[in-house]
């Protein structure tokens, strides 16, 4: 095994959408021989629920100067410093032979400590405009891996493209047979990214419970929704007679997802991976808000191809949706080419892109 004992401190944090490529990466090391140290922050922390029980943890303090109140931007670079002493600290003691980067205010103390220690150092960048913190270290990293194509590489660097990471479950599932929609049950998958999304909430269900009776009843919607907007949600589906299982985060999406005829999700990175590696039809709403409008850069690949409907936010209705859900749920030639289009832009191999890009810096 090449890893042959080595360790990798892999620095991840913020959302699901930093932590679930970095969790792609611990799987492969871990199979190889590695060690792998998770460096992240309490919030961070939330989403490493799968990350494999070898991995250690490594808490740091961290914070933002882009989001909260005065007093906490403040305050934030005291926490980051104090983090970047608290990582200094440990990869003196633990010596890595690479610091892995994937993005978020998290990964500050571990990406400066490596830098100041001269550890050789990479980070993946997701998306299709670049996050904050990836672009402060681009210049000073030996490798930027790139899930798509960022379209505002600083001048003089340049990304190696991997494709983004996705879960060993969703692996599992890779290319799993696309059953089009027929005359039998019929599945609908709801995403929100890892957080999941107010305006599916708001909209979806009513969407849903517009469509004709023959599809409503033999429609299954799993449906995330965030805690505080659970209630309505079900009451909708209910309402409507429509079968919905609603919860603030499915544990087994790559199930769901291999079982739906059709996805309705935000474009965060690793939705996107999700959706193409197992490959089916989508109708793709980007967050509108997200750093550079990075959702919709995201989401442009799979409307070009046909794989999916982008649907701006600034457009989205009920009534759109509805016609968008039908079209699909109506035609089976169209989803199974959209389900083939998706699976054409799946990268199934990125994690192991990945890791050859870990094992060249550590010869
Ligand atoms: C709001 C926001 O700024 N989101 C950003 C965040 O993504 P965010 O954390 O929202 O989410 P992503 O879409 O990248 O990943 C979500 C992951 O969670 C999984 N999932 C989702 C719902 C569920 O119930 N169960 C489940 O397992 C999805 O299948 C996917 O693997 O980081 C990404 C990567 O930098 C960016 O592209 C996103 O724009």
């Amino acid at each position: 095994m090449s890893g042959r004992g080595r360790l990798a401190v892999i620095a991840a944090g913020g959302t699901g959408g930093h932590m679930f490529p970095a969790q792609a990466l611990a799987e492969r090391l871990l199979g190889d021989g590695w060690r792998v140290t998770l460096s992240t922050d309490e919030r961070g922390a939330r989403y490493a629920g799968g990350f494999p029980p070898e991995v250690a943890r490594e808490i740091v303090r961290a914070a933002t100067t882009a989001r909260g109140g005065m007093a906490s931007r403040l305050a934030a670079p005291l926490r980051i410093g104090q983090g970047a002493l608290d990582a200094l600290g440990a990869m003196r003691r633990d010596r890595p032979a690479v610091v892995v980067g994937f993005g978020g205010y998290p990964t500050i103390p571990a990406m400066g400590a490596a830098l100041m220690l001269r550890i050789p150092r990479m980070i993946h960048e997701q998306n299709g405009v670049m996050g904050r913190v990836n672009r402060l270290f681009a210049r000073r990293v030996d490798r930027l891996a790139c899930g798509t194509w960022p379209t505002d590489l600083p001048p003089g660097v340049s990304g190696v493209h991997t494709g983004n990471p996705v879960r060993q479950a969703v692996l599992d599932r890779a290319a799993a047979p696309y059953a089009p929609p027929g005359g039998g049950p019929l599945s609908l998958l709801v995403i929100g990214g890892s957080q999941g999304a107010r305006v599916l909430s708001d909209v979806v269900p009513a969407a849903v419970a517009a469509l004709p009776p023959d599809i409503r009843q033999r429609l299954h919607v799993s449906h995330q929704a965030r805690a505080e907007d659970a209630a309505r949600v079900i009451a909708t589906y209910a309402a409507a007679g429509i079968a919905a299982e609603v919860q603030p985060f499915f544990a087994d999406v790559p199930d769901r997802l291999a079982g739906a005829q059709v996805v309705v999700s935000r474009a965060g990175a690793s939705s996107i991976a999700d959706i193409t590696v197992i490959g089916r039809p989508a109708i793709l709403i980007p967050f509108a808000a997200a750093t550079g409008d990075h959702q919709t850069a995201n989401a442009r690949a799979l409307a070009e191809t046909g794989a999916a409907i982008l649907m701006p936010e600034t457009v989205l209705d009920a009534a759109s949706l509805t016609r968008d859900l039908r079209a699909i749920l109506t035609d089976p030639d169209r989803a199974a080419q959209m389900a083939a289009a998706a699976l054409s832009l799946g990268r199934p191999d990125a994690a192991a892109r990945l890791y050859d890009l870990v094992t060249d810096l550590t010869p």
